[in-house]
């Protein structure tokens, strides 16, 4: 068997597209998204992403206001500036780009952001209400991956989903997100016993736990869909998944490719929530 790539990059596009179409009818109706990204620090991953986010913006529209400070900046300044922008009328979505500098306590930082500007889908609140299947902001790369598997129009209800890794960010949301689906799901981790054995029994497997190479065929039924979150660079600069792509390819039904699988669609989804909850603040119904 030889699996269908999946390109992220192709439906990032689509979707992009519509949202364009949203943001005019917005705009037409007095209202432009805006979306705050704040970056701490200079990790080049981290500013790569931001460039990614502000691009995004500007392709469908977005008002974007990128606030890039030193490292040296207190968690106090930090927690000021989204104070600000929480009582910000033009500010629909606010984000922190993580990871944080280690004098900065993550879990206080995204407590701080209004619930109702979290586009990225991490405060407490957004992940209860997600847990418990209400209308939420979804964290952005599983609310994508989620998107992904459905534009294929691959069958969810009763299929066994096996992620393995489990971040507050990736591995635990999109468990429940397929869960909450009608998936049987299984989460594997780095104490996990037996590791194959599991996820041989995946009809769809989620891969997302930041080892380059780290799942190969034997690890993937025939004709799974496999899903690969990890964006690994190698001595040689060189991007790589989780998966042996090659090895993935020989055995699966679908596949993602890195890069061009998953990443686009995460900020993809950020347009979107961003959208979404401009068009809350003014009541309109999804
Ligand atoms: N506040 C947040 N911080 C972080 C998040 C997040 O969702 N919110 N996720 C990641 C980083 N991230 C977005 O912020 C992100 C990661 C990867 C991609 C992406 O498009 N990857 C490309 C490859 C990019 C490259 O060439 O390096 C791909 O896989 O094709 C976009 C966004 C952690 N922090």
């Amino acid at each position: 068997m030889t699996a269908k790539i999946i390109s992220g990059k192709e439906i990032a596009t689509r979707l992009r597209e519509e949202m364009k179409l949203e943001v005019e009818k917005l705009k037409s109706q007095g209202v432009t998204p805006g979306l705050a990204v704040i970056l701490v620090g200079d990790d080049p991953a981290s500013h790569s992403y931001v460039k990614g986010k502000k691009k995004g913006c500007e392709e469908v529209g977005i008002y974007n206001r990128s606030i890039e400070v030193p490292a040296t900046l207190t968690e106090e300044e930090l927690l000021g500036m989204i104070d600000e922008l929480n009582n910000d009328d033009s500010i629909h979505g606010i984000l922190v780009q993580l990871p944080l500098p280690n004098h900065i306590e993550e879990k206080k930082v995204i407590e701080r952001i209004s619930p109702e500007k979290d586009v990225d889908g991490f405060h407490p609140i957004n992940v209860g209400r997600m847990m418990t299947g209400q209308k939420a902001f979804l964290p952005c790369t599983p609310f994508g991956i989620l998107k992904m598997v459905q534009l294929q129009n691959i069958d969810i209800e009763g299929k066994h989903v096996v992620v393995v890794g489990r971040s507050n960010i990736v591995g635990k949301p999109v468990g429940q997100l397929f869960l909450n689906e009608n998936a049987t799901v299984t989460y594997c981790h780095s104490r996990t016993k037996d590791l194959k054995e599991i996820t041989t029994q995946a009809d769809i497997l989620i891969v997302a736990v930041g080892r380059a190479n780290f799942i190969g065929k034997d690890h993937i039924k025939e004709g799974a869909v496999v899903i690969d979150v990890g964006v690994n660079r190698l001595e040689t600069g060189k991007l790589c998944g989780d998966v042996i792509f090659d090895e993935g390819l020989e055995v699966a039904s679908y596949i993602t490719p890195v890069p061009g699988g998953v990443g686009p669609l995460t900020i993809t989804m950020l347009l979107y929530n961003t959208i979404e909850s401009a068009k809350q603040k003014i009541g309109v119904r999804s």
